[in-house]
């Protein structure tokens, strides 16, 4: 708890003034003012978040948390509990996933790392930092206790930590778990106060006969826990996951660290709402890449007040879509590193 509780209490607000700066140096820049729409807000945001108007190029590393859970034995998920450690193991093999392509593409590095994956990895790729393996099954109690709860989030803290000491200057949010969409709704709908069944969707392909019954699993997991939804540790250790949490940590470390943390899809923005409800400037730090596909990411990116990027049927998660966003960022911060300012030309300025 000490560590949760020290990063939280040095969480500082974003640099209000150094952003007005760098709004006046994005509107002096060779184009229309606001031409460069989101582009130009991502650069006001980094500078908010680095302090800085000198925006420098990136050192970028997608963390990919994997953990299992306790409520597939319901029958609530497509793919069997064993894909949760055979992907674990296959994320950084070159090629193999769907991050791995992206990250590739982007420059970005992977970092794995086991929180609650239920089997023995051994595997020198995959940071282990098993907690345990697997939550418990939440439609029939607390899915971990408080103070797992409290280490998984801890976890998340000091691999960002790690990195940001390596050099690394921005983090993406992914994970792996199979099952792990319906701690997502239950978070999301305790939070929102939305009935499970606006904001649960197929996952990774679940039939709707088998969707009915991920619905009725997570209202009788909400009634059986009753989260309290003004204490997110409380939501998380009732109806959350281990990796869930660990994401959670890696974003309230970048924002202690004034390092801008990309969060994914529907998993990541659920881990987002946990982090937001431990204190709610890191919102500030966060950068919302895509909406995924799955229902409830809107109502979920929504609420809490995101705005995203793209809108390209991403649902794939292990960090896919924040990955892929990196692209994106750069070409902000290479827009106010490389164009020119009106000023400089001898053309008047409108
Ligand atoms: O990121 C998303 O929005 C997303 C949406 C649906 C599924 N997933 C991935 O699929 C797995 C969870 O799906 P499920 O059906 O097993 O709960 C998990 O490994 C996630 O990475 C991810
Ligand atoms: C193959 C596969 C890859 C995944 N990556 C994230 N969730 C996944 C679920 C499955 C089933």
């Amino acid at each position: 708890m000490h560590l949760l509780k020290s990063t939280l209490q040095n969480i500082q607000e974003v640099d209000q003034e150094i952003m007005k700066e760098e709004r006046k140096k994005v509107d002096g820049l060779l184009k229309p003012q606001g031409s460069l729409g989101v582009l130009e807000k991502i650069a006001v945001q980094l500078s908010g978040i680095y302090r800085t108007t000198d925006l420098k190029p990136l050192k970028k590393a997608v963390v990919v948390c994997a953990a299992d859970h306790g409520i597939v034995e319901e029958g609530i998920t497509s793919a069997p509990q064993e894909v949760t450690a055979f992907m674990t193991n296959n994320i950084i093999v070159e090629g193999k996933s769907g991050v791995g392509a992206i990250s590739k593409t982007m420059g970005a590095d992977i970092v794995v790392v086991d929180v609650g994956v239920n089997a023995d990895l051994d595997n020198p790729k995959v940071i282990s930092r098993k907690i345990r393996r697997g939550t418990n099954n939440l439609a029939k109690g607390p899915a971990m206790s408080r103070e797992e709860a409290i280490q998984s989030i801890e976890v998340g803290i000091e691999i960002a930590n790690t990195l940001i000491e390596e050099g690394y200057n921005i983090l993406a949010t992914g994970e792996m778990g199979i099952g792990n969409t319906t701690p997502s709704s239950a978070i999301i709908a305790t939070l929102t106060g939305k009935d499970p069944i606006e904001v649960t969707g197929i996952g990774a392909n679940l039939s709707e006969k088998k969707l009915k019954k991920k619905v009725e699993v997570i209202r009788k997991g909400l009634e059986i826990n009753k989260p309290n939804k003004k204490d997110a540790l409380d939501v998380l250790a009732k109806v959350g996951g281990l990796e869930i949490g660990a994401m959670a940590g890696v974003m309230i470390a970048g924002a202690q660290r004034h390092i801008p943390v990309v969060i994914d899809g529907f998993i990541s923005t659920a881990s987002a709402a946990i982090a937001i409800g431990l204190e709610p400037k890191i919102f500030d730090y966060l950068l919302c890449s895509h909406i995924s596909l799955e229902k409830g990411a809107k109502i979920a990116s929504y609420f809490l007040g995101f705005e995203p990027y793209l809108d390209m049927g991403l649902r794939l998660g292990e960090g896919s879509g924040a990955t892929l966003n990196f692209g994106i960022i750069e070409a902000a911060i290479n827009m106010t590193r490389e164009m020119e300012f009106y000023s400089k030309t001898e053309i008047e300025v409108i």
